[in-house]
C-alpha cells in the first residue's frame, strides 16, 4: 500500500487505530474453543466488529508461532481474509525481524509476498545490510524499533552513542539507507514526551506507537507530541480493544471499545482541520 492510500484512510474513516491481533487460547471466549479454528473464529469476529473505527490490524507474530503450524495457518486465514474483504485496511507483521542480508531477504518475502502484509516490524541492532533487503520491496514499509514501550527501552536505547542516544542514532542513521522513504519506526506510547525530540529527526515519517491503554500511554500526550500535518501516526492498542469482554459479547465490547478510541481520535484530528 502507498503512504497517500493511508493517510487518505486515515482521514475518511477519521482515525488513526491500530488493532492488535494478540490472539491467545487462554484468553479468548470459551466458547470458540469447540471452533475448528478458534483463532481465526476469534481475529473474524474482531475484525468485523472493529474495521469501521481503524486502519489497520497488527497481528503479532509470537501469539501464532506459539501454536505451531496450527497458528500459522490461523494467520494464513488472517491475512487472507483481511486482503479480501478489507483490502483498504493496512497490516503490519509485527515479527522484529532482522538478520544478515541473505536471511533478511527471505524473511522479507515470507512477510511481503507469501502472507502478503503491508508492512513489517524489524531490529536494527544487525544494521543498514539487515534492513535494506526490507526496504528493497515497492509499496511495503519497513517498521523499525526506535524507542520501544517497555522498561528495558532504557537498558540501551537511550544510552549515549556517538554523542547522542542510541534511539536517535537509530533514526538519523536509517533515513542515508537505499529506499529509505519506506521507513516507519516504532516509538511506545508510554515514551510520549519523546516524541518531539523524535520529530526533530524524522518530521515526516509514520510512527506506530504501541502501549496505549493496557501499558498505560496516554493518547493525547501522543498526539501533543507526535502528530503531523499528515497526521503520522497509527497507534496501536491490543489487549484493551480484544479482551475487553471474555462472554458471549466479546465483539460487540471490542466494536465499543475501538469506537470510543475513534472518538478520541477524531477530537485530535479535528485540531488539525485535515
Ligand atoms: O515497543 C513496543 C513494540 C511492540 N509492542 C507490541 O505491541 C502490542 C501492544 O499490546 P497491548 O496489549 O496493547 O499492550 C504487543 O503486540 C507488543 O508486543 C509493544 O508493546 N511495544
Amino acid at each position: 500500500m502507498k503512504i497517500d492510500q493511508l493517510i487518505a484512510q486515515i482521514r475518511e474513516k477519521k482515525t488513526f487505530l491500530c488493532v492488535g491481533l494478540d490472539t491467545d487460547l487462554d484468553k479468548i471466549p470459551e466458547h470458540l474453543l469447540k471452533e475448528e479454528d478458534p483463532i481465526f473464529a476469534f481475529n473474524k469476529a474482531i475484525i468485523d466488529a472493529t474495521h469501521q473505527f481503524c486502519v489497520a490490524y497488527k497481528p503479532n507474530i509470537a501469539f501464532y508461532e506459539a501454536y505451531g503450524l496450527k497458528g500459522w495457518k490461523a494467520l494464513e486465514r488472517t491475512m487472507e481474509y483481511l486482503n479480501t474483504e478489507y483490502p483498504e485496511v493496512f497490516t503490519i507483521a509485527d515479527a522484529k525481524r532482522g538478520d544478515i542480508g541473505n536471511t533478511s531477504t527471505r524473511y522479507a518475502k515470507a512477510f511481503f509476498e507469501t502472507l502478503n502484509f503491508d508492512s513489517i516490524t524489524i531490529a536494527p541492532y544487525m544494521g543498514k545490510d539487515s534492513v535494506e533487503p526490507f526496504l528493497a520491496f515497492k509499496d511495503k514499509h519497513t517498521i523499525l524499533l526506535a524507542l520501544t514501550s517497555n522498561q528495558g527501552a532504557f537498558d540501551f536505547q537511550t544510552k549515549q552513542v556517538n554523542g547522542q542516544e542510541l534511539y536517535k542514532e537509530v533514526l538519523a542513521t536509517s533515513k542515508s539507507y537505499k529506499n529509505a522513504e519506506n521507513l516507519m519506526y516504532v516509538v511506545g506510547a508510554t515514551k510520549a514526551s519523546y516524541l518531539s525530540e523524535v520529530r526533530q529527526i524524522v518530521p515526516e515519517s509514520f510512527l506506530l506507537v504501541p502501549g496505549v491503554g493496557a501499558q498505560g500511554g496516554n493518547l493525547q500526550e501522543v498526539c501533543k507530541y507526535g502528530i503531523t500535518k499528515d497526521i503520522g501516526l497509527l497507534v496501536n492498542s491490543s489487549r484493551g480493544i480484544l479482551y475487553a469482554s471474555q462472554g458471549l459479547d466479546f465483539a460487540k465490547m471490542a466494536g465499543d471499545k475501538a469506537k470510543s478510541i475513534q472518538k478520541e481520535m477524531e477530537i485530535e484530528l479535528n485540531k488539525l482541520d485535515v
